[in-house]
């Protein structure tokens, strides 16, 4: 049955609900403050890179079931049924997420919703917002987490593992599950707070896995222990799975960063030392200072006046989002040490402040002493290292995601060093 949603915010969360619900038969309405945006969505240019996404926009408005407007209060009208929050939730000064966009959308429609409507939380808010927030409007608030990764957006949400709802109002809730029904995926009826609790709860959960995994890294590099096989024993155990136990530069990106520090504020509030994700936190800055240091290492000591080519700047492939990049971190953490960077992703383009950024992967490695891979994209294996070798000044490479064959590196006759496992050299 095709029901009436508005969506509010147009970037990963919105538009992915929005194109996807379209796509499943509903009759969906995305608003942004973005005018330009606005105006590029309404001609199908989608600026994110998210596979799939494009088609479903084109798609949804040729059918003519997927509007974009400014203003959420645009996207309200009697029949709608479920207006869908998806804002951003940043990280604030002290740590706690930002609730000011959501409580503004709430403000702008709190008295255009008709009754029978609901309003769905897709922004990562903290445990007790739909509680706090129900004064605001005269329908029930339902906490419906997303759980899309960037760069699969479009598949994640047509495929869940889960859906989860919460609220007061438990039909209300349902509502909003029966959205999804086409998807047949497992879906939990829960309290607001609890469902609002298992966002966190479960990306804090991979945060805590990657900084152990990371940590366990660095022992490996000091006894001697490489963490590709030690990972691979540790992840056939199906009660540790093989995912997330890939060492990197650190864990970043719009989420992960943000909502670590938002559980910690929840728990500090309530009452609760939880120091098991503070450390967390603190490894995942530590992980990011050895991967500096790794890299004044193969600049023999001093970065200072060193050229340093990059390759990667995402925080992972497969997204051109820069936000709470480990890579830009590092790279920033380059500059502040006086090197010169020249940068290469093959998803970005334009100007960052502090560095070179080139289109050409080669360009990018010219006259470098260090050459530091900081981002998996696939396309970086099969460079021709032998070229690498000859453009550079110096020999080493260092590799942050385990992504090279070392063989080839080393048939170049290139020194490599990746987190946990042996050096090599050609
Ligand atoms: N990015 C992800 O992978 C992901 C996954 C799950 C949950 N989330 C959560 O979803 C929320 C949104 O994240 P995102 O990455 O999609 O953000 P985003 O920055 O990509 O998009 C947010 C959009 O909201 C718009 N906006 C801001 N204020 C507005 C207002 N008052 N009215 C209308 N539009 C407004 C912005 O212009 C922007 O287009 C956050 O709470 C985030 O934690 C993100
Ligand atoms: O084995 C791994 C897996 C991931 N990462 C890093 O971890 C970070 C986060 O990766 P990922 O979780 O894939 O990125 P996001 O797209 O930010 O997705 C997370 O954050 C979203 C927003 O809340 C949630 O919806 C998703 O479920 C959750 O996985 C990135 O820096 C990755 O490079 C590793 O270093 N090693």
């Amino acid at each position: 049955m095709q029901r009436k949603i508005a969506v509010v915010g147009t970037g990963y969360v919105g538009l992915t609900t929005g194109a996807c619900l379209a796509a499943l038969g509903h009759h969906v309405v995305c608003a942004d403050i973005d005018s330009a945006k606005v105006d590029r969505l309404r001609q199908g240019h989608v600026d994110i890179l998210e596979p799939g996404l494009d088609e479903l926009v084109t798609k949804g408005l040729a059918a003519g079931n997927l509007e974009f407007v400014l203003g959420a209060s645009n996207a309200v009208s009697p029949d709608t049924e479920v207006l869908f929050l998806c804002v951003p939730t940043p990280m604030g000064a002290d740590g706690a997420a930002d609730l000011r966009a959501v409580e503004s959308v709430l403000a702008e429609v709190g008295d255009l919703l008709p009754p029978g409507c609901a309003v769905a939380t897709k922004s990562t808010v903290p445990v007790g917002t739909a509680e706090r927030l129900r004064h605001m409007v005269n329908v029930p608030i339902v906490a419906n987490p997303e759980f899309l990764r960037e760069g699969t957006a479009v598949d994640d949400f047509l495929h869940p593992d889960r859906i989860v709802v919460g609220s007061a109002d438990r039909e209300a809730a349902q509502r909003v599950g029966d959205l999804y029904a086409k998807l047949q995926a497992p879906t939990l009826v829960l309290d607001a707070a609890s469902a609002e609790m298992v966002k966190y709860a479960a990306n804090c959960f991979l945060a805590v896995k990657l900084s152990y995994v990371n940590a366990i890294a660095q022992l490996c590099d000091r006894v001697g222990a490489d963490v590709r096989e030690v990972t691979e024993g540790m992840g056939l155990d199906p009660r540790i799975g093989r995912s997330f136990l890939k060492p990197g530069p650190g864990w970043g990106g719009s989420c992960l960063p943000k909502d670590t520090n938002a559980l910690l504020h929840v728990a500090e509030q309530a009452g609760l030392d939880f120091g098991l994700l503070r450390s967390a936190i603190e490894q995942n800055e530590r992980q990011q200072e050895d991967v500096v240091a790794r890299i004044r290492t193969a600049c023999d000591g001093t970065i200072r006046g060193a050229r340093i080519g990059l390759l990667g700047l995402a925080f992972k492939a497969g997204t051109n989002d820069l936000r709470d990049s480990p890579a830009i971190r590092i790279a920033d953490a380059l500059v502040a040490e006086g090197a010169e960077i020249t940068a290469h992703d093959p998803a970005i383009t334009g100007e960052l402040p502090g560095m070179r950024l080139v289109d050409d992967p080669y360009e990018a490695v010219k006259g470098a002493i260090a050459v530091v891979v900081l981002t998996e994209w696939p396309e970086f294996r099969t460079l021709d290292w032998t070229r690498v070798a000859e453009l550079m000044d110096g020999f080493t490479v260092v590799d942050t995601r385990d992504l090279l064959d070392g063989n080839d590196l080393g048939k170049a006759g290139l020194r490599w060093t990746a987190i946990g496992r042996p050096s090599g050299s050609g």
